[in-house]
């Protein structure tokens, strides 16, 4: 198995290029992140090419934080804030090689909200398309984002069949999965076809995969016997020190 090291939540105690350095040291065989805008991209790049790593994934801003803003592809009426943030995403995973941006929806809901989540999803994948970059649409869970457009993989598979780009996939979390659907899976062999890249955090509290009620041991294996290749995104909160919580790596022996 290959592990990308989600640099969103681990390492997050030093600045990105040496959170890129040390997932380096600790063995991961890429790096993804959240919004890594703030850090110039010249450094970014310095830290991959420096340490071999690819960054896989990006995702667009979220909005105005401080009014609780999670994503604005959803929002009827932001569609210019929304294709600005797309275009900057895809701008800074262009100039560091990263092969997908995560477009994030935002709180909303109804006909318009479909409406202008399907447009700008097809913005985004046509402007994504000349770089070779993947779209990804992730549905994140009610309790962590009550309220957020999409939450389950129904519902994500129907956006991706309505925009009908090949270049549009499903971001798998299985954290979130497992708290809105269960059944993974089983929902992950139905999906696969769709399945961009996957993610995995311990369940229910976001902790390290080795703890929580999602065996991990099991899932990998399933991951691999369906023949995925491409690394697995560590998305977990360490509460701590990220290298006093690698022993999970064991799980894949
Ligand atoms: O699962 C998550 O929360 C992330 O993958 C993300 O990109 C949105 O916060
Ligand atoms: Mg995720």
């Amino acid at each position: 198995m290959k592990f990308s090291a989600n640099l969103g939540f681990l390492w997050t105690d030093r600045p990105l290029p040496d959170a890129i350095r040390a997932a380096k040291a600790a063995g991961f065989d890429a790096v993804e992140c959240h919004w890594p805008y703030e850090v110039p991209v010249e450094a970014v790049r310095a830290a991959l090419e420096e340490t071999g790593l690819p960054m896989l994934g990006l995702n667009t801003r979220r909005g105005d934080t401080d009014a609780g803003e999670n994503g604005l592809a959803a929002l009827p009426g932001r569609e210019v804030d929304a294709r600005a943030a797309i275009d900057e995403a895809i701008a800074y995973a262009a100039a560091i090689g990263a092969a997908c941006v995560h477009v994030m929806a935002g709180f909303a809901k109804g006909p318009e909200a479909d409406a202008v989540f399907v447009e700008n999803l097809s913005y985004a994948c046509k402007a994504a398309h000349g770089h070779g970059i993947t779209v990804l649409i992730e549905p994140l869970n009610h309790y962590d984002a009550p309220g957020y457009y999409l939450a389950t993989t129904s519902h994500a598979r129907a956006v991706i069949e309505a925009v009908g780009a090949p270049n549009l996939k499903l971001m798998f979390d299985c954290y979130h999965v497992q708290l809105m659907e269960g059944d993974l899976t089983n929902r992950l062999k139905g999906l696969l076809p769709i399945v961009g890249h996957i993610q995995f955090a311990g369940v229910p509290d976001r902790g390290a995969p080795d703890r929580g009620e999602v065996n991990y041991a099991h899932m990998f294996k399933v991951i691999d016997a369906l023949g995925w290749t491409a690394p697995l995104g560590a998305e977990y909160k360490p509460g701590g020190p990220t290298e006093d919580t690698l022993g999970w790596f064991t799980l894949t022996r």
